[in-house]
């Protein structure tokens, strides 16, 4: 998907909201683990159930991999489920990769081409040509962490390196590579005071904000200080939505948090000159 049906899908919607598919198998409904395929079925149900509040759906691969082949053959389900029902979604493998270039172009073509992914989350700490083999896939989207929600952000990323922080230097030098197009950043909406110099940095990229919900990061301050003229935002929550309910009612739940969130995007929207 490029970057202007992305702009085109948020205005449609009035929303840029992405649901994260984080499934735990400890805290999904009960009677869903009859089902074949437990993961799937919860993460069908909440498609269902959400796929007109949102742009983005974002499943953490973490989640999928703890369960082995039988998580991966559910990732796989879900991401072909959402392409083959929902192809204006925009999806995200939060797969924080990045290795050495041969092994950055295999992790890029299981996301991108296998599995069919839109984008892929990367860390930058191995550098420019751990990155460029991801950047070389077009129409694709590497989205590179910044600065991240967890705590552990200030013990590296808002240090000085020769007199700058760290994440500002990944944002600036990041610019500079082969296809920097392609690229997004991951800055956490726990960090919404950074967001202004920030956007001095990569006024035009897209930002993958997680942190809103059970981390409590805030969606006003974030869309006060991060959002540009082409919204550049796809704000994420994960647990705050998909275990709104463990109950029968999970997925009604979990569509009802989404359009919370969706009702306030679209007062923001209605604020923007286009
Ligand atoms: O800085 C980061 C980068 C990634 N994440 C991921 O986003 C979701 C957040 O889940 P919530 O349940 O809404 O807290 C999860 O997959 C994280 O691994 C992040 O939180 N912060």
């Amino acid at each position: 998907m490029t970057t202007k049906q992305l702009i085109s899908e948020i205005k449609k919607k009035q929303s840029f909201l992405c649901i994260g598919l984080d499934v735990d198998l400890n805290k999904i409904p009960k009677h869903l683990l009859k089902e074949d395929d437990p993961i799937f079925a919860f993460n069908k149900a909440i498609i269902d159930a959400t796929h007109h509040l949102c742009v983005a759906y974002k499943p953490n691969t973490a989640f999928y991999e703890a369960y082995g082949i039988k998580g991966w053959k559910a990732l796989e389900k879900t991401i072909v489920y959402i392409n083959e029902n929902h192809p204006e979604i925009f999806t995200i493998a939060d797969a924080k990769r990045g290795d050495i270039g041969n092994t950055s172009t295999m992790y890029a073509k299981a996301f991108f081409e296998d599995l069919s992914f839109d984008s892929v989350t990367v860390a930058p700490y191995m550098g420019k040509d751990s990155v460029e083999p991801f950047l070389a896939f077009k129409n694709k989207h590497t989205i590179l962490l910044a600065l991240t929600s967890n705590q552990g952000a200030f013990d590296f990323q808002t240090k000085e390196v020769h007199g700058k922080e760290l994440y500002k230097q990944v944002l600036e030098t990041s610019r500079t590579w082969e296809n920097s197009e392609n690229l997004m950043y991951v800055v956490g909406a726990t960090k919404a005071e950074y967001l202004a110099e920030i956007r001095d940095i990569i006024p035009d990229s897209f930002l993958l904000v997680p942190g809103v919900g059970a981390q409590g990061g805030n969606l006003q301050d974030v869309c006060k200080y991060g959002m540009n003229a082409n919204i550049g935002l796809l704000i994420n929550s994960s647990r705050g939505i998909i275990y709104a309910s463990n109950d029968e009612d999970f997925a009604l739940m979990a569509a009802q948090k989404s359009k919370e969130l969706q009702e306030q995007m679209a007062e923001v929207l209605s604020k923007q000159s286009w």
